[in-house]
């Protein structure tokens, strides 16, 4: 029976909905955007060819997004507007056409600015202070987040100068790459699922409930759109400029063109040089630059006439997928691994994509000989998005999900609640035993120099060690022996071994290899417990009660604890004469507050000398370089700072602090 018009319309609209809901409210797209916006324009086609079936609610009539019931939801005194799309300079120049013909201007002006891909917010400031910030929701009304945003510290809660005190202010929620990557390391090393992508997890965090949590996540807020300027400004660029001066982060890569030909020459210029920025863009945005012109083309029911955004092509391909194969980690846990005709994907060769675990497969219809969309934004993995399910073979089949683990054969576990597969057979598998001793010999854990990951394998696969515990008995008459193995070698190998006996508590703790403890974690329990006695006789109640433990990593302790081949390696380590507990000087030390952050120190300052500040940025756990470069938390100015140094941190968008503002980063 063949779908009528309308049915088609009626079923794309349903799709279309709940993608939007999938991508906006619960933040886990199941199509790619590409398919997305296919699909949108298949709409779009269908409702301008078949005028008859109109409708204001459809999903292209309508901001995508949806307001949730966590948060008070505030009606937004301006309307909050998508944007419409363009992906040619042919698409730019109808656009062109269009407008000149509205405003009845040949010659018009425009700014260029940079896509930011984040989050939209609406900040409204009263008395030059800011009163409420306000997610876009679904354009007439937004969830308040107010207080999740002021833990952004580039907002500025009181403005600087009164020459604008009663405005909103729009802009994006971002979450930088280097600080995006960092979160999914310590997700990863603490045997968690990886964040997707730095866009929804800048969107989840400001939907947390607990605004501490989201003070610990380093977003960041890049503003672009003043709004009610009344009659202060004559152009776009002006308010952007105006914007700066009040203390908002506006990035410097913003132009302002005369035609569209220069419009497109930034558009060429930041399509290469977007891979060198610090966040992701996925586009540029063109605005008239005039706001008389502005004022005069006003809106359609979805996006401002007088700006369109740029889509860069993704960095998508298409590919086949040849095979899934499966990888076991050290904690046990399944990861399915793309095995792909190899592709062309931003400059590199793509063999390989993460397909997250089997209700991701399960979602896509993911099966082995199918051509699938891979991309690859600011993640460490490329990652599969989508299936072109016109391409699929007549003969193929659903996936199956292993059952079994590829190391041991061990039947597989899926506890409730988790995304994950795992291998329960702990101490037996041997990629466990082998990953869990290479994780223990990492930098970040026992750092032992003269063993590797390669060495770890050898000695197993020769006998010579079981676990970790092993590796303290290992002597050089021993290795010697060994394939590809010298006396040197040896030597040195048994004596980083020796060495780590001095790496303090929180390492080791983290070393072990306990489910759920990162490094952050670690230090938290290291700090709390003080010692692995302690630790291990704990209650999962007074684990709980411990500040940001919460009952997985809880219970994940208790189950350590218990097992009696934990308690005798344990009991081996301090026989070995490994720290298990927090030392003297460990307890007099300052706080790790700074652990993770940049600083470079700049200028002349008052109420420490150089080197005072110096030793306080390391004593409380942070780093101190000589020159600012992407990874650069802070520079910290005094007097004097040179010019040079304030150019370059502000091209590369390193917030630059006070002394005083640094003392109450360690305040607390
Ligand atoms: N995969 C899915 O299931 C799915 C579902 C829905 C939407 N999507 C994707 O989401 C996108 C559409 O989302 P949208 O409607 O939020 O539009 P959009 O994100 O493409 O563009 C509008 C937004 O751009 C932001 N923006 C960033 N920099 C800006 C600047 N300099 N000036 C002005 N605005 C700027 C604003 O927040 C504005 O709200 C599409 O790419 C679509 O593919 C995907
Ligand atoms: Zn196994």
């Amino acid at each position: 029976m063949a779908t009528t018009i309308e049915q088609q319309i009626i079923e794309l609209r349903t799709e279309l909905r709940t993608h939007n809901y999938n991508y906006y409210v619960l933040d886990n797209a199941t199509i790619s955007d590409y398919d997305f916006d296919l699909k949108l324009k298949e709409l779009e086609k269908l409702e301008i060819e078949n005028p008859q079936f109109f409708d204001a609610n459809s999903p292209t009539q309508r901001v995508g997004g949806e307001v949730t019931k966590n948060f008070n939801t505030v009606t937004h005194k301006n309307r909050m507007y998508s944007l419409d799309n363009s992906y040619s300079k042919e698409d730019l120049e109808d656009w062109e056409k269009r407008i000149q013909k509205i405003v009845g201007v040949e010659k018009l002006e425009y700014t260029c600015e940079l896509k930011y891909d984040g989050a939209s917010i609406n900040l409204t400031y009263e008395n030059g202070v800011l009163q409420s910030a306000v997610t876009r929701g679904d354009g007439f009304q937004g969830d308040e987040v107010t207080a999740n945003i002021k833990t952004i510290k580039s907002i500025p809660l009181v403005l600087k100068n009164k020459e604008l005190e009663n405005f909103e202010i729009r802009g994006e929620i971002i979450l930088p790459l280097d600080g995006f990557n960092k979160m999914n390391e310590e997700r990863i090393e603490a045997g968690e699922d990886a964040y997707r992508n730095p866009r929804n997890t800048a969107s989840g965090s400001l939907k947390l409930q607990d605004s501490a949590e989201v003070a610990k996540r380093p977003l960041d807020c890049l503003l672009y759109h003043i709004v009610e300027p009344s009659n202060k400004f004559k152009t776009h660029f002006n308010t952007l400029e105006k914007a700066r001066d009040l203390g908002f982060k506006v990035p410097k890569a913003i132009e302002q063109c005369k035609s569209i030909d220069e419009v497109f020459t930034f558009i060429k210029h930041w399509d290469v040089e977007r891979h060198n920025l610090p966040y992701e863009t996925d586009g540029i945005v063109v605005k008239v630059n005039s706001l008389a012109y502005q004022d005069e083309l006003g809106f359609t029911s979805k996006a401002p006439r007088w700006a369109i955004a740029y889509k860069f092509k993704a960095e998508q391909e298409a590919t086949i997928l040849n095979e899934i194969t499966y990888q076991v980690g050290r904690t046990g846990a399944i990861t399915p691994v793309a095995n792909l005709e190899p592709v062309q994907l931003a400059g590199t060769t793509v063999k390989r994509a993460s397909l997250h675990n089997a209700d991701q497969i399960e979602k896509l219809d993911i099966r082995v000989g199918d051509t699938v969309y891979v991309e690859k934004g600011g993640e460490i993995i490329p990652k599969i998005v989508g299936v072109n399910l016109e391409e699929r073979p007549s003969n193929s089949e659903p996936t199956i999900y292993c059952t079994h683990c590829p190391e041991c054969g061990t039947k597989l576990v899926r506890k409730e609640g988790d995304a994950k597969h795992y291998c329960p057979n702990e101490y037996g598998c041997p990629t466990q035993i082998t990953a869990r001793i290479q994780h223990f010999i990492s930098r970040k854990a026992m750092n032992i120099d003269g063993l590797g990951a390669e060495s770890v394998e050898l000695l197993f696969k020769e006998g010579l060690i079981q676990n970790y515990a092993d590796l303290y008995e290992l002597n050089v008459d021993q290795i010697v022996p060994l394939e590809r193995m010298a006396e040197k070698s040896a030597k040195n190998m048994v004596e980083g071994i020796e060495k780590s006996k001095e790496i303090p508590f929180e390492k080791v703790l983290f070393a072990l290899g306990i489910r759920f403890v990162g490094e952050t974690v670690a230090k938290k329990l290291a700090k709390h417990f003080k010692s692995i006695t302690n630790l291990m006789n704990a209650t999962e109640e007074e684990l709980i009660a411990v500040d940001e433990i919460g009952d997985r990593i809880a219970e994940s302790v208790v189950e350590f604890s218990q097992n009696l081949i934990n308690i005798q390696l344990v009991d081996r380590l301090a026989s070995y004469g490994v720290q298990l507990e927090i030392s003297e000087d460990e307890l007099a030390n300052n706080s790790t507050i700074l652990t993770g952050k940049i600083f470079v120190v700049s200028g002349v300052f008052t109420i420490f000398n150089r080197n005072e500040l110096k030793k306080s940025i390391e004593d409380n756990g942070g780093k101190v370089a000589s020159s600012i470069s992407k990874k650069t938390t802070f520079v910290i100015a005094g007097d004097n700072m040179g010019p040079s140094k304030r150019t370059k941190a502000e091209t590369l968008d390193v917030e630059i602090i006070t002394e005083s503002d640094y003392l109450k980063l360690i305040e607390n």
